[in-house]
């Protein structure tokens, strides 16, 4: 079934038993430095995420999830704990030092995405990830029009239709609420909340299969912060997506993700799905933070 954005529709049941995992991330991570014999040893020691011989900063270490077709994965940490920095080696923003990423999207699985050609690369980007970062600057051409924002999205995955990205352009920019009066205006003019949905809808214009989301309402009002995460879980209703969830801000996971893994200082220290996860957190760091919630 087609639904209004163009997808097939969302699943009832998320994830069967029999279904591969659209995005499979195993032991992925990224130091910023060499490293020594110290901190590469397995179950090193750090100062937080800093190896207190050399220097080096662990921003992730041995990260694995896995994101089934149809299902919101959140990781939720505090700030510097290493989640930005894991979706941005998925994205290739960040060049993972090492780690195996699957999509099965992208080729059924076969190759591992970090070790992709940039020709490739881009093909990831355009065709299977969405991206929408928390500050839209990173996201959108400021003085593009919001259509023309759409437009190189588009473009960028092969299309050439003018009517056609028109079209399409319209379609979603309704969907993310933008009045079609304002589609030729360009994001500068707008305010966050309206900003981060053109990003969403610059994300949906190739009908990527997997969506990476990083503190999409961070910043916003409250009033608009619910207005996106509603768009979220609607996009995910109608649509079907998987999407990868990141932020600080256990609240906003709880609405959005049906798993949830705790980062801090790098490392995933629980993982579970959300609900057990509030209802009964074993590490004294999600302890805190859901007790924050109360
Ligand atoms: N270029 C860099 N060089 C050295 N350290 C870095 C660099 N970029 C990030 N880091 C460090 O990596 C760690 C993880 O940062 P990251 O931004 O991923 O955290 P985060 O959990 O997403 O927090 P925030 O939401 O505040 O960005 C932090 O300690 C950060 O200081």
């Amino acid at each position: 079934m087609t639904s209004s954005f163009g997808g097939t529709a969302a699943k009832t049941a998320r994830f069967a038993d029999d279904e591969r995992p659209a995005l499979a991330a195993s032991h992925v991570s990224k130091r910023y430095g060499k490293g020594c014999a110290r901190c590469l040893a397995p179950q090193a020691v750090l100062d937080r995420n800093i190896c207190p011989e050399c220097g080096t900063v662990h921003a992730v270490r041995d990260v694995s999830l896995e994101v089934y077709p149809g299902e919101i994965v959140g990781i939720v940490g505090e700030s510097g704990s290493g989640k930005s920095t894991f979706m941005k080696c998925l994205y290739f923003d960040e060049e993972a030092t090492e780690g195996d990423v699957r999509a099965v999207p992208f080729d059924g699985g076969v190759a591992n995405l970090l070790e992709l050609s940039p020709q490739q690369r881009r093909a990831v980007r355009n065709n299977v990830f969405g991206m929408v970062y928390q500050n839209p600057y990173l996201g959108l051409r400021m003085d593009f029009s919001s259509l023309s924002n759409i437009a190189e999205q588009m473009i960028a995955a092969s299309c050439r239709e003018v009517a056609a990205m028109r079209g399409r352009g319209e379609e979603l920019l309704g969907k993310v609420s933008i009045p079609l009066s304002r589609a030729v205006d360009a994001p500068k003019l707008f305010s966050g909340g309206m900003q981060q949905r053109v990003q969403i809808a610059k994300a949906l214009s190739n009908n990527p299969p997997l969506l990476l989301l990083d503190e999409v309402t961070t910043g916003l009002d409250l009033s608009v912060q619910a207005a996106v995460l509603d768009l979220i879980l609607q996009i995910r209703r109608e649509w079907g997506a998987s999407m990868l969830v990141v932020s600080h801000d256990l609240g906003v996971i709880r609405m959005l993700a049906d798993r949830t893994l705790v980062m801090l200082d790098g490392q995933v220290v629980e993982s579970g799905l959300t609900d057990q996860i509030l209802e009964d957190p074993q590490h004294a760091y999600t302890q805190q933070l859901v007790y924050s919630l109360l």
